[in-house]
């Protein structure tokens, strides 16, 4: 009910268009009650003229009279009809408009956290489904209810003043219709949502084809992927039988009650006439409403219907709308100022979602002054990436402070923050548009020699400049028609398009050479500069430069300092180190003894 009243105020915040779109159907349900007054009337004059024995001219000018009054009415509902239905669909895309941009922005607030658990595919289908269960329901729901209250109540009063037993014959089929089709709607909506839930299985199960589609392509894994479509389809195609034959046995079962309820107005409402207990007029009247209140008490179903989809739909995507997001600015938060540019962590802990006795990092303390490198390395799932995203607030600590020149990064805005952390990712994530625009993402209006320079420092230039239209080449659906390294060294120019306080590679040259690898670092030497360069890898020759070197293990620190300190300890380091260097061969570049 709260949903309901919810999508009733957001409808009426569009009050004019509102005002029209009910006052065109109260118009509009008006004229249509008078039809079958107008055909009786016209009968009754016709037989009275026939009957005094002038039925030449009185006839025909009755006739003529009813048949103009029918068509001016007619015409006249039709237009209001028109108002109606444009209004209500006006104020539904209006509301559409204005929630989807309200989800949009929400899901692009919502903390990593939250995503870490939401399917992009039930997301997309709130956005999309569920949008437009809450967009139908002012035209299919609430319109609906004022023409069907409208039309059934007046309509009733008429038929029972004029006569009682005829009137009471004539709405016989109404409630029984009104519920079969309530009945009815509300078996379908909950084979409906079945559907949905298995249409949007299918979705994922194409939605995860198509994205490994080379890896379905490598393990000749066709006949296996059309077994599981095939097993998802064939569940939806027996709800699609399900929801035919509900609604068939239905149909059928309402138009049998109505032709049942017509067969006897017309026997007793006959027998009256014959009696003189009333006109022909009046029985036409009767027969009349009746065919006119058919298609409206059917729609009593479709009503409900919309009611309760409304509702789930709604209730669904509010749910969204009002989640608190774990991560946004603190109460009075002030823009990050950045002078040293020091980044510190200070016995840092995490756990993700804050379960305690899972931690992923434990007391991490360190300091990295502008134009130093800091190297992070250790095994898999020790940690290192987990602290790259604590820095721009991915995710809050559960456990000491990470500043930057003092500044908690918890109490300074989350916008100025991410500009000034970039984090280049280890997934080399590329939207399908040109080159230029996924290197100028975070700068759109940047002249073309900085897209260049930036492109010439990670080593991508040269081979820009041979495709055939250079800049302008569109790289496909995440960059499918680059190669690894190709994207890796593309998302590398695009952070250094930024220009960032802190600036972290997790383990964004993987699939890039060595040769290569030691060129962009050559590139980056003026850029490392100005900033705190922080750099994640499992290769050693591409941290080993560093300034200070970090070895994590099970989420803590278990050794530090720079390569030859590290060698001289003599620990995980130098094992991991003699493992990738085969004994008596020095891999640290001989031209590079810093950042
Ligand atoms: N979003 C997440 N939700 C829950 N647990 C996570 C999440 N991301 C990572 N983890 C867990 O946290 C631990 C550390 O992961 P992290 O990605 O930081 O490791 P890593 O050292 O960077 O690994 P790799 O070298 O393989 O990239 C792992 O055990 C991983 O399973």
């Amino acid at each position: 009910m709260n949903t309901i009243l919810r999508i009733t105020r957001m409808n009426l915040r569009h009050p004019w268009q509102v005002a029209v779109a009910i006052g065109s159907t109260l118009v509009a349900v008006t004229l249509q009650l008078l039809i079958p007054q107008l055909i009786g009337w016209a009968v009754d004059h016709t037989q009275t003229a026939i009957g005094g024995g002038i039925a030449g001219a009185a006839a025909d000018e009755a006739l003529r009279t009813s048949a103009l009054l029918l068509l001016a009415v007619s015409v006249l509902r039709g237009l209001f009809t028109l108002a109606q239905n444009y209004f209500a669909e006006a104020v539904g895309h209006h509301i559409a408009y204005e929630l989807r941009l309200a989800y949009y922005e929400k899901i692009q607030r919502l903390s990593f956290s939250f995503h870490d658990q939401a399917h992009s595919g039930d997301l997309i289908t709130i956005g999309m489904l569920d949008l437009e269960g809450v967009r139908m329901y002012f035209s299919t729901a609430l319109v609906r209810a004022v023409l069907l209250i409208m039309l059934i109540g007046i309509g009733a009063c008429m038929l029972i003043s004029t006569d009682l037993a005829l009137g009471l014959l004539t709405l016989s089929f109404v409630p029984f219709v009104g519920w079969r089709s309530s009945v009815t709607q509300l078996k379908l909506r909950h084979t409906w949502l079945d559907l949905q839930d298995r249409l949007s299985v299918l979705g994922r199960v194409m939605e995860e084809n198509l994205g490994g589609i080379r890896v379905v392509r490598a393990f000749a894994a066709q006949p296996y992927e059309m077994l599981k479509f095939d097993h998802a389809s064939k569940k939806a195609l027996g709800l699609a039988h399900d929801r035919v034959d509900i609604r068939v046995r239905n149909t059928s079962a309402m138009t049998f009650s109505f032709l049942f309820a017509m067969a006897l107005v017309l026997w007793i409402g006959g027998n009256k006439v014959i009696a003189g207990e009333t006109s022909v007029g009046t029985l036409t009247m009767f027969l009349t409403f009746m065919m006119i209140l058919q298609m409206p008490v059917r729609q009593i179903g479709f009503m409900v219907n919309a009611f309760a989809h409304a509702s789930t739909c709604g209730s669904r995507l509010f749910g969204l709308l009002d989640l608190d997001i774990a991560i946004k600015d603190a109460p009075g938060a002030r823009p990050l100022e950045v002078s040293q540019g020091t980044l510190r962590f200070d016995n840092v802990s995490f756990a993700y979602n804050g379960i305690e006795n899972r931690p992923i990092l434990k007391n991490i303390s360190f300091e990295a002054r502008k134009g130093q490198t800091i190297a992070i390395v250790g095994p898999p799932g020790s940690g290192k990436s987990t602290m790259a995203h604590l820095i721009p607030r991915f995710y809050d600590v559960t456990g000491g402070t990470i500043t930057l020149d003092s500044q908690d990064v918890r109490e300074v805005t989350l916008a100025t923050l991410r500009r000034a952390v970039a984090v280049v990712q280890q997934d080399a994530f590329l939207f399908s548009t040109t080159i230029e625009n996924n290197v100028a993402y975070g700068d759109p209006w940047a002249e073309e020699q900085r897209i260049e320079r930036a492109s010439e420092s990670a080593q991508l230039h040269n081979y820009i400049l041979g495709l055939p239209t250079s800049y302008k080449t569109v790289v496909g659906e995440r960059g499918v028609s680059l190669s690894g390294g190709q994207r890796q060294r593309l998302t590398i120019a695009r952070t250094m398009m930024l220009r960032p306080s802190v600036i972290v590679f997790d383990d964004s040259t993987a699939a890039i050479d060595a040769a290569t690898e030691q060129r962009i670092r050559s590139a980056m030497r003026r850029f490392a500069k100005d900033r705190v360069t922080i750099i994640i890898a499992h290769r050693l020759s591409s941290l080993m430069h560093a300034d200070n070197i970090l070895f994590i293990e099970n989420g803590e620190i278990v050794e530090r300092g720079t390569h030859q300190e590290l060698l001289a300890k003599d620990g995980r380091y130098k094992a991991l180190y003699d493992l990738q260097v085969p004994p008596g061969d020095d891999m640290l570049p001989k031209q590079e003894g810093g950042s």
